[in-house]
């Protein structure tokens, strides 16, 4: 197994099941995780075991063991396993947050799922949270809004982008934009690891406030800027070599995809590259699931083939040069195409 994959398959395995995430989500709110991760406890000396039931604190624990977080019985620990799993805690704690929030929406609109995912999107509660019209702003209520669920892309991001950059071919580019790259999480790990490339992330102006805040003094943020932008209204900075959409363009519809990757191409000096990061629809649809592939199930029917993608980049002039892939959670694609030179 890749060794970069190792925190997505520890976290997923700890999620198998949804009332497994429950009583993880349980135990990190009273504190157990905390308390076990320094010592070994007895179950009635658990913070706030007095508070359950007999059998509500046999079935947390019983859950807990069950999804390889806990082991013993009069003495109480963390397994090695899920200590492991521990050392990535912002991606499972981001994990559990969509998750137990998106549950509630499947729950109540499975139907509708299966029928009309767009319409699932649109109603999902859920979506309420990831609301882009409020990234317009830098009050400091639409900061806070934002906040939530930028720190939830951050952490994706954090693990996404050591599996992702061997993937993209960076050692030429000098100049990257990237494109809907939220909090620069993915341009300050590309900067960090190319010493020659400085990168523009151009997103909304909320989201690009709290970007600065999140790569300031960490290395290679003296080489990563933001450029505030609504791109369905502005152009592009530019020119550059480089530019990525990662994980942007299955929001949007097929005509603003084209529109994002026309703007992209006048922003490329000739003879640049354009890098469409996405995940691809390939999940083994009649395979049991675990509750946490539901993060990725609810996006499955916007991830295009990378064929789509090609046909949208020849349409533009550009020549598709490598399609190359890698399993994370799920697989993600990553389709590399040159602007012509002439
Ligand atoms: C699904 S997130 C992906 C973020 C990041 N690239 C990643 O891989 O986690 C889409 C990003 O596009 C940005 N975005 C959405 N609408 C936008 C717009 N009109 N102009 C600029 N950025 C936009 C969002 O703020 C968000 O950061």
């Amino acid at each position: 197994m890749n060794e970069a994959a190792k925190p997505f398959r520890g976290v997923d395995a700890v999620l198998a099941s949804e009332l497994g995430a429950r009583a993880l989500d349980r135990a990190l709110v009273l504190g157990w995780i905390d308390r076990l991760a320094n010592e070994d406890l007895e179950p009635r000396e658990l913070p706030k075991a007095a508070e359950l039931t007999p059998t509500g604190l046999a079935l947390l624990l019983g859950q807990l063991k069950a999804s390889g977080v806990l082991e013993g019985a009069n003495s109480i620990g963390l397994t090695a396993g899920f200590r492991q799993v521990l050392e990535a805690r912002d991606l499972l704690e981001a994990r559990l947050w969509f998750l137990l929030a998106i549950a509630k929406d499947v729950h109540e609109r499975f139907a509708l799922l299966l029928a009309d995912p767009g319409a699932f999107v649109q109603q999902a509660e859920v979506f309420r949270l990831f609301d882009y019209s409020r990234a317009l702003t830098t009050s400091p209520e639409h900061l806070a809004a934002t906040a939530r669920w930028v720190s939830y892309t951050t952490a994706l991001t954090k693990y996404e982008g050591p599996l992702l950059s061997p993937l993209l071919g960076l050692e030429a580019t000098r100049k990257l934009l990237d494109v809907g790259g939220n909090s620069g999480e993915f341009a300050l790990h590309l900067a960090a690891i190319h010493p020659h490339l400085s990168a523009t992330v151009v997103d909304l102006p909320a989201v690009c406030q709290l970007g600065a805040r999140n790569v300031v003094y960490r290395p290679g943020a003296e080489r990563v800027s933001f450029a505030p932008r609504d791109i369905r209204a502005e152009r592009l900075p530019g020119p550059v070599d480089t530019v990525v959409f990662k994980s942007v363009l299955h929001d949007w519809p097929e005509d603003m995809a084209a529109r994002f990757i026309a703007a992209a191409r006048e922003a490329l000096y000739p003879g640049g590259r354009l890098l469409i990061v996405e995940r691809a629809p390939e999940l083994a649809l009649d395979q049991p699931m675990p509750f946490s592939m539901l993060a990725n199930l609810i996006f499955l029917p916007f991830f295009r083939p990378a064929s789509a993608y090609a046909k949208l980049l020849e349409a533009q002039g550009f020549v598709v040069e490598t399609v190359r892939s890698v399993v994370l959670d799920m697989p993600f694609q990553v389709i590399a195409a040159r602007k012509q030179a002439i």
